[in-house]
């Protein structure tokens, strides 16, 4: 796509079976259409692997007013919620299970999840009271009521499952990639881990885990963990937009309906946003007091309307796993073991090849 690129320019259109669909590559184009047209570009087309959403729940719903509330009821909720509680539980989980391989089996297929997502509302729904929110799907049930009492149809009943779904959908996955990437990406590269490892001592020490607050403390973590988000493209082309009215967008009339793609990779591998683009370099990240520096080509959640709601629960949750991880072990490969390259499968995310890894306790 980006040898296409240096051929037909950021905006092209390919035939894919009997539709004609717009890819754009790069930041600006991509910005143009997403976040400075996000009105018109935000449309969702019909993708039948998620006709089992009866077109509900975020990722499938079309671009409106009940989109809108959604999403915003979503984000507040991620916003103000105690994610580090519950992130500190996940990763106390991880550190028991690495310590004393002892395995919580919580495993459950995508059929029985949402069986047991459907027990869960029964139970919440019976015991619901309207002057407390144990979670999510009390809050959501709130805006359900709220609705009933005069206000507009944004959220019903018909939304709550699916909606439930699509935040454990989108929301998992992509987070585990992400770790796993990161794993492999500081295997590769031991001399950025030292360097995390002792900007952990230093600032945070042994006697307790990092928290989020330590943050604004670890310019070089958090470079390191931005350069893992640049690199490891787990969603190297963003979901289906569609045009929601015939548009001139740079030079091109987009009829409406038309699909949209955005080519993330060809974002984050611009050689002039980011010098050497293959090589993994946090150093990218901080200026020359090292503080972190912004780049705004840096968009692995996208950038409008449709961009993701769950960008601050993930970088919550790479941060605490991660940094949890360095600071209790170090990691190598076991003996005799080749390190894969870092390539991935590309399949609707880009998956991390499998790898094993010994962790050797630090303390
Ligand atoms: C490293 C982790 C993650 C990455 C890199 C990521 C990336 C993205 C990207 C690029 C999009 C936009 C796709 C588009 O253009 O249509 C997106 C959408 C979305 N993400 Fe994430 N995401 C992550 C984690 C999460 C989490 C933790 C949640 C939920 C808690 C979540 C929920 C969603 C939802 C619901 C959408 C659809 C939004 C819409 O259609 O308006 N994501 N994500």
């Amino acid at each position: 796509m980006m040898e296409w690129a240096k051929k037909y320019g950021k905006v092209f259109s390919v035939r894919m079976g009997p539709e004609t669909v717009i890819l754009l590559q790069g930041y600006e184009a991509v910005r143009d259409a997403f976040s400075r047209k996000s009105a018109i570009f935000s449309g969702r087309p019909h993708v039948p692997t998620f006709d089992f959403m009866n077109d509900r729940g975020l990722l499938v719903l079309e671009y409106g007013s009940a989109f809108t509330a959604q999403k915003n009821f979503t984000m507040q909720y991620i916003a103000h919620a105690n994610n580090e509680k519950h992130v500190n539980g996940e990763v106390d989980a991880l550190l028991r299970y690495i310590r004393e391989q002892r395995v919580d089996e919580r495993k459950v297929a995508w059929g029985e999840f949402s069986d047991i997502l459907n027990e869960m509302l029964v139970e919440h729904k019976t015991t619901y009271r309207k002057d407390r929110t144990r979670g999510l799907i009390d809050a959501f049930v709130h805006k359900i009521t709220e609705k009933e009492n005069g206000g507009q149809n944004l959220f019903t009943e018909a939304d709550l499952l699916p909606s439930l779904l699509t935040l454990y959908f989108t929301g998992s996955d992509t987070v585990s990639l992400t770790l796993s990437w990161g794993m492999l990406f500081l295997l590769h590269h031991p001399a950025v881990c030292k360097r995390i490892q002792d900007e952990l001592d230093r600032e945070v020490g042994k006697s307790r885990r990092p928290t989020l607050v330590d943050r604004q403390n670890l310019p070089y973590t958090t470079a390191a963990l931005m350069e893992v988000q640049r690199l490891n493209f787990i969603a190297p082309i963003s979901g289906p937009h569609k045009v929601r009215r015939t548009v001139n967008f740079r030079g091109y009339t987009i009829p409406e309906g038309t699909t949209v793609l955005a080519n993330q990779w060809s974002i984050m591998m611009d050689e002039e946003k980011w010098p050497n683009p293959q090589q993994f370099d946090p150093s990218r990240f901080l200026d020359e007091f090292g503080n972190v520096k912004k780049n705004v080509a840096w968009i692995p959640f996208s950038v409008g309307k449709r961009s993701c709601p769950g960008e601050v629960l993930a970088r919550q949750e790479i941060f605490l796993m991660l940094t949890a991880l360095l600071q209790a072990f170090s990691f190598r490969s076991p003996d005799g073991e080749a390190l894969p390259e870092c390539v991935g499968k590309t399949g609707s995310l880009y998956v991390c090849p499998d790898f094993n890894v010994c962790a050797v306790p630090r303390f």
